[in-house]
């Protein structure tokens, strides 16, 4: 990590005390940074204690050990408007607060720039329309934020911390219960604001091929370590698929995605081109069948197209099919 991080981790170890003042550490030893300018995914399975991270990197609960910097001074060294300009955080709650329109949710983002009565001058005004319209909600201004979406919602809460205007952005899962476009939607504005505003964005999310396909780093929550570095590279060496040790799902390196462990029961030979052969293969795999180039096989399978058929060739029959869904109920019977 240079000297240019912008948050700085070191050896932090992140939990809660109960009624009489006793620790428990939910996870230690967690040393991370990111720089200005950059997306950053945090993952890690349910109960790993990313949103007990967030809280204290967003200097709502001290860590338990270890330290937090921010452009090289502690976050317990900051007092708490003088983070507010610095950091802001997006929770999950979904907050639903009754008469509060759209406009007057985001202009909440400019308390630590406004003075003591919280009065907006003409400048807060165009910078809390500016951020609505920067997350694709201009014309929403009146509407009361208990009366629209979640995704609009999410979107609207973006907004505020853009009207925050600060350096750094914490958010935790801002993309749950929303469908995948828009899933997409909101992480795309993120990647923009971190290269178009040069912010730093750090976000949880059990959407993993998004975070692949988007994040600059990923921030890795193992069950013994944690871990970060490019999507890339924790595929490559092999520490991003140690997220599914334990469960039935496996990653596959090749396609990048992910598929549950199967019992496969025969061997076939798969030969094509293009999508069509990629979503047969996809669907044979589904259906128990190991894909392979060896030639001992007893069934070969050819995938057509113009019209897309599928002709199936084993020792004693030769049939085709107009529809994976018929391929398949034929193979399943084999
Ligand atoms: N306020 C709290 N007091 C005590 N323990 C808590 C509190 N909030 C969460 N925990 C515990 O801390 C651990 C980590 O929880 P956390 O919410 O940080 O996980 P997470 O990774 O965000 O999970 P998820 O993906 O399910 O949202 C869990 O065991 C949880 O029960």
């Amino acid at each position: 990590m240079s000297e240019s991080t912008t948050i700085k981790l070191k050896q932090v170890s992140v939990g809660y005390r109960d009624s009489r003042g006793k620790e428990r550490i939910v996870k230690s030893g967690i040393s991370l940074g990111a720089e200005k300018g950059e997306l950053v995914a945090l993952i890690g399975g349910n109960g790993i204690g990313k949103s007990t991270l967030l809280r204290a990197l967003a200097g709502f609960q001290p860590p338990i050990t270890g330290d937090i910097s921010v452009s090289g001074k502690s976050i317990s060294a900051y007092r708490e408007k003088e983070l507010a300009t610095m950091m802001s955080f997006v929770s999950t709650e979904i907050i639903r607060v009754a008469n509060l329109s759209v406009f007057e949710m985001v202009a909440l983002g400019r308390f630590p720039h406004t003075n003591w009565f919280g009065k907006l001058t003409d400048e807060d005004r165009q910078i809390v329309n500016e951020s609505i319209r920067m997350v694709g909600l201009d014309g929403y201004q009146t509407r009361p934020i208990n009366q629209i979406s979640d995704g609009e919602r999410q979107r609207a809460m973006i907004a505020r911390t853009l009207a925050q205007d600060t350096d750094i952005i914490v958010l935790d899962e801002p993309t749950a219960f929303l469908d995948v476009p828009n899933k997409y939607e909101i992480v795309s504005i993120l990647h923009h604001l971190a290269r178009e505003k040069n912010k730093t964005i750090i976000f949880s999310t059990h959407d993993l091929n998004i975070a692949v396909s988007e994040v600059d780093m990923i921030w890795l929550m193992l069950q013994d370590d944690v871990v970060q570095g490019a999507p890339e590279d924790l595929i490559l060496n092999g520490q991003f698929p140690l997220l599914f040790q334990k469960s039935d799902l496996t990653f596959d390196m090749e396609k990048g995605d992910f598929r549950i462990k199967r019992h496969l029961k025969h061997a076939v030979q798969l030969t094509g081109k293009g999508a069509e052969l990629l979503w047969t293969q996809k669907a044979l795999e589904r259906n128990g069948l190991e894909v392979t180039n060896e030639a001992d096989t007893n069934i070969e399978i050819t995938v057509r197209s113009e019209p897309p058929c599928w002709q199936v060739q084993t020792a004693d029959s030769d049939k085709t099919f107009y529809s994976v869904y018929h391929l398949c109920r034929y193979l399943r019977e084999l």
